[in-house]
């Protein structure tokens, strides 16, 4: 008996992306397995945003091709879902939580009649369990807290059981303890359902002990390897062009000599290896 290899759940083979004559990486090929966890580093500018804009078929590829789950990237793709950067949401938006996390259904698989209105109304009831959010899912939008919308935000993301996460900076602006939570849930998604994350971050020692493959992105030039091997001076030297020194210090890493030394966030607790990242911003 032979058993077949689930495709990729994102495929990349000679991925280039411009903006016009800026070219912001070229040449990039990547696979990501089911439930693999992928950190995408990089200064500001360098196109983290740019490569899940182009994952979720906003923005189309300059040349090679790219594929989820064995089929070309494309818009509004069940198989794919996204949590954005955690932005606050206006006070007098006229959406509860729960419609929130029903927008993550709507559109492709739901029909209007009862039945599928009972099938939509379980599946964003059980979302919103699974995020932990049933006492204020009924709440208007923009009374909760910033970590309660993220929590929504990621119930909507995981409602419609995508085969990959896309993460543009989902910690940002969370205390310790909801950068825990919201990280907790995107992990236990990923080892329960095999579900892929590419997890774009400025930080990456909240999300250490989850990180399989490390994608660093340095003005068109890039390297993708695990955190041992993708975060050392020598290879963030060679990227930055310029002395970057990395240094361990008390389980973090620690990034010095990119540009500025901003201290963005503080570390998120246990680490499972001996080292941390903190990064500086370019
Ligand atoms: N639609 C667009 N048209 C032209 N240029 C764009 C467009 N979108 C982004 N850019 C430019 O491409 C570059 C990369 O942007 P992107 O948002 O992908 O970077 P990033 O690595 O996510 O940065 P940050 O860390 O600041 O979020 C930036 O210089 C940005 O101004």
């Amino acid at each position: 008996m032979t058993t077949e290899t689930p495709a990729p759940a994102v495929e990349l083979h000679g991925a280039r992306l411009a903006y016009g004559d800026r070219t912001l990486w070229s040449g990039l090929d990547l696979e990501v397995a089911p439930g693999e966890f992928v950190a995408v580093l990089g200064p500001n500018g360098s196109g983290k945003t740019s490569l899940l804009k182009m994952l979720l078929g906003q923005v189309p590829l300059t040349a090679g091709t790219a594929h989820i789950a064995g089929s070309p990237v494309r818009l509004g793709n069940p198989n794919v879902g996204y949590i954005p950067q955690q932005k606050s949401m206006d006070e007098g938006l006229p959406l509860r939580g729960r419609d929130l996390v029903g927008l993550g259904v709507d559109g492709h698989r739901w029909g209007t009649g009862l039945r599928n209105r009972r099938s939509r109304n379980a599946v964003v009831d059980a979302a919103i369990t699974e995020v932990g959010a049933q006492s204020y899912a009924d709440a208007p939008v923009g009374s909760l807290s910033g970590g309660e919308q993220q929590r929504l935000r990621v119930a909507q993301a995981l409602v419609g059981d995508p085969r990959v996460l896309l993460c543009d900076e989902p910690l940002l602006s969370l205390d310790l303890a909801n950068q825990h939570r919201v990280s907790d849930l995107i992990n236990r998604r990923r080892v329960g359902h095999g579900t892929a994350v590419l997890f774009v971050t400025h930080e990456i020692n909240p999300i250490l002990p989850l990180v399989d493959r490390v994608l660093y992105l340095v003005d068109g030039r890039f390297r993708i390897g695990t955190a041992a091997e993708v975060m050392t001076s020598e290879v963030l030297s060679e990227l930055y062009q310029t002395d970057v020194e990395v240094l361990h210090v008390r389980g973090r890493l620690v990034v010095v000599g990119t540009g500025d030394a901003i201290d963005a966030l503080g570390g998120a607790g246990e680490l499972r290896t001996d080292c941390a990242h903190h990064e500086d911003h370019a």
